[in-house]
Parts: C-alpha cells; sequence; structure tokens
C-alpha cells in the first residue's frame, strides 16, 4: 500500500508548503503544514477560540462518527520561533494522499499563539519527526507516518518541494523519476528526535570544498536553510552587495546581484543549492533577504525548505537513514 499527495507554496515565497489533509467521517478537509522538525498532529477545531479560527479552516470532532475523545490527554508544544499552541486529544481516522490510518491521534487546539492566528495559510501541523518528540501527556502518541508505517509498501516518505510550484509528498515509494541524480543514503541520530544527520564539508558557488562537520535536521516545517555563522559569513563574503540588516536579522543584498551556489555534503556525494533558491524574497525596493541565515542560538543547523527545494529527500524509518538526490 502506499499514499501520494501533492503540496504547494503558502505564498509568493514559498514560506511554508501546504497538503490536504482528510479527517473523520465524512472527511473534513484541512490545509496542513508537514513538518518533519516536529512529531504532533495538532488542528484548529472547534475547541479554538472563535477569534483565533477566523479565516482557518476547522475539525468538528463532534461531526465525526469515528472520533473519540483520549480521556485526560493534553498537548502543548513551542517551536524553534517560539510559536506555541496546546490543547486535548482525539483519535480519528486520517487519511493523507488515499493511504488511512484509523486511530489517529488528532490533537485539537485550545490555545494557538498569535503566529499561528494570522497565518490562515494553514489549519494545522501533521508532526513527521520520531514519535519521541511527541508531546501529548500522560500518554505520548505516534505520528502518522509511524502509524502507517507497518502497513506501507515500504516504511519510507519522499518530501518533494518546489519553487512557486506543486511537489508531492510519497508514502511507502520512492519515486526516483523526481530526481535527476542518484539517492545517497546517511544514517539519523535518533536521540534528539529529530531526522538528524552530519554533513562533512561545503562549497561555495564553484569553490573547492571546504572540511566543516554540520550536524544538522532535515526539517520541512522550516522555511531557511540555518547553518554555523562560519558558513554563512564566509558565503555572503562572496556577495558584493550583502550586509548584516539588523531590523531583519539577517543577511539582505542587492536583488539584481546574481547569488553564488552553495553545496553541502551527503556522505560521499553533494546537494547543490542553486544561487537562485538563496535569494529568497524581496524585503523591500530592490533590497532582499537571502534563503542561507545563521543557525545562531538554536544549538543545531536547519536543512529547511532552501535545501529541500534542491533535492529529493528520502526518509528512511525502517532503515533508520535519510537519503537526499539532486532535483
Ligand atoms: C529555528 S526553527 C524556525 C522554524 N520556523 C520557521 O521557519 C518559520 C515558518 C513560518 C511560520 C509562519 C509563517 C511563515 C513561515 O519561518 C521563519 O521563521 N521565517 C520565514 C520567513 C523569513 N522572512 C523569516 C524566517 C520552526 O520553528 N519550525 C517548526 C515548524 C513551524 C512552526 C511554526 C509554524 C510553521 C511550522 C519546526 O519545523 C522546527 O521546530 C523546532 C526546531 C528546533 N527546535 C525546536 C523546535
Amino acid at each position: 500500500q502506499t499514499g501520494s499527495a501533492p503540496n504547494h507554496p503558502s505564498d509568493s515565497e514559498d514560506d511554508e508548503y501546504i497538503t490536504n489533509v482528510s479527517i473523520g467521517t465524512p472527511a473534513q478537509v484541512l490545509p496542513l503544514d508537514f513538518d518533519t522538525g516536529s512529531s504532533d498532529l495538532w488542528v484548529f477545531s472547534s475547541e479554538t477560540p472563535s477569534s483565533s479560527a477566523r479565516g482557518h479552516t476547522i475539525y468538528t470532532p463532534s461531526k465525526s462518527s469515528t472520533s473519540k475523545k483520549v480521556s485526560g490527554a493534553s498537548w502543548s508544544i513551542t517551536y524553534g520561533d517560539n510559536s506555541s499552541s496546546s490543547g486535548d486529544v482525539y483519535t480519528d481516522t486520517v487519511t493523507i494522499g488515499g493511504f488511512s490510518v484509523t486511530g489517529q491521534a488528532v490533537e485539537s487546539a485550545t490555545k494557538v499563539s498569535t503566529q499561528f492566528v494570522q497565518d490562515t495559510s494553514n489549519s494545522g501541523l501533521v508532526g513527521l519527526a520520531l514519535d519521541s518528540g511527541n508531546t501529548v501527556k500522560p500518554t505520548k502518541q505516534k505520528t502518522w507516518f509511524s502509524n502507517a508505517s507497518s502497513h506501507l509498501a515500504q516504511p519510507v516518505f519522499t518530501a518533494d518541494l518546489n519553487h512557486q510550484a506543486d511537489g508531492s509528498y510519497n508514502f511507502g515509494f520512492i519515486d526516483t523519476t523526481l530526481a535527476s541524480g542518484p539517492i545517497t543514503y546517511v544514517p539519523i541520530s535518533t536521540g534528539n528526535g529529530f531526522w538528524e544527520f552530519t554533513s562533512a564539508s561545503y562549497a561555495i558557488g564553484g569553490g573547492s570544498s571546504k572540511k566543516h562537520s554540520t550536524d544538522g535536521i532535515a526539517d520541512t516545517g522550516t522555511t531557511l536553510l540555518l547553518l554555523d555563522d562560519t558558513i554563512v559569513d564566509a558565503y555572503y563574503n562572496q556577495v558584493e552587495s550583502a550586509q548584516y540588516d539588523d531590523s531583519q536579522e539577517g543577511y539582505t543584498f542587492d536583488c539584481s546581484e546574481d547569488l553564488p551556489s552553495f553545496s553541502f555534503a551527503v556522505g560521499s556525494s553533494t546537494i547543490t543549492v542553486p544561487g537562485s533558491l538563496i535569494n529568497f524574497a524581496p524585503v523591500d525596493g530592490n533590497t532582499c533577504f537571502g534563503g542561507l541565515q545563521s543557525d545562531d542560538g538554536i544549538g543545531i543547523s536547519i536543512f529547511g525548505d532552501v535545501a529541500i527545494k534542491a533535492a529529493l529527500v528520502v526518509f528512511d524509518l525502517g532503515n533508520k537513514r535519510l537519503g537526499w538526490a539532486q532535483k
């Protein structure tokens, strides 16, 4: 058995990638943000204050004949950007790309932070990191993929994200036609509950590769590519008009500049992010914001959407490994 669901950018900046998910009986369809950087499936619901839920599609458990309340269960999560949400828990049937999981924990939001209220492009998240990161108490719940994996043809899923175009999340199979190059696999370390791997070197433009060990996570829920300051400073040293903009909290540059590519090692291969993907978004006039920025303060590097857009990424739970193929 397999599943295949399209995704699309949430806005003109590729800030998030949205996929429609069916919950309950009859199906209630919500636009959700698939996040390989967290492990909770949570939704705006009939329990979310209506002032907060305005503009969002909601899940109403009482309208679903297959919903069950998980008595005494609650959840609360804070993300890397300090957005947060919390609430109580139901189980229900959740279908993604034609593949249904029954008894899936659907975390209903009774509280959401301002960022979520304002971001009407999603009605919640589908966490696709490891089960250990789930926040439900007193009993941790499994992710949709974890529940699905034992019934899928293969315990894998792939992320294909594209700049200003549709992509896909495929479950249980790998469509190698989505890639231009071979898939290179690297082992993940599971201790922090992320799809965490180590990249041994990087290169800027056509330059020589520099040995630099990066411990990072493959994270579809993070917009940018967030790496160590030394790498980021070295990159923007190659961009004539680049400067660090305190108000924007990141490097900006003249939108008309041709940006160098950025390559990172995956095992014995490399993935190259074209400069066009690093010219992330205009901030004002002809000043643009970079898609490569510092990971300062997070304690880990994040290969977010800017990096994932350059590749087909294979999340292989069965073999505890991550695969990257150039697109
Ligand atoms: C340093 S993780 C920062 C990251 N959040 C982002 O990437 C947000 C995403 C966004 C949100 C709303 C509108 C537009 C874009 O976007 C930006 O922060 N930016 C994009 C726009 C740009 N101009 C400024 C920078 C983040 O918490 N992700 C988590 C999922 C995310 C939460 C917010 C809603 C969308 C999904 C998750 O995977 C990673 O959780 C952790 C990572 C590390 N330890 C703890 C948690």
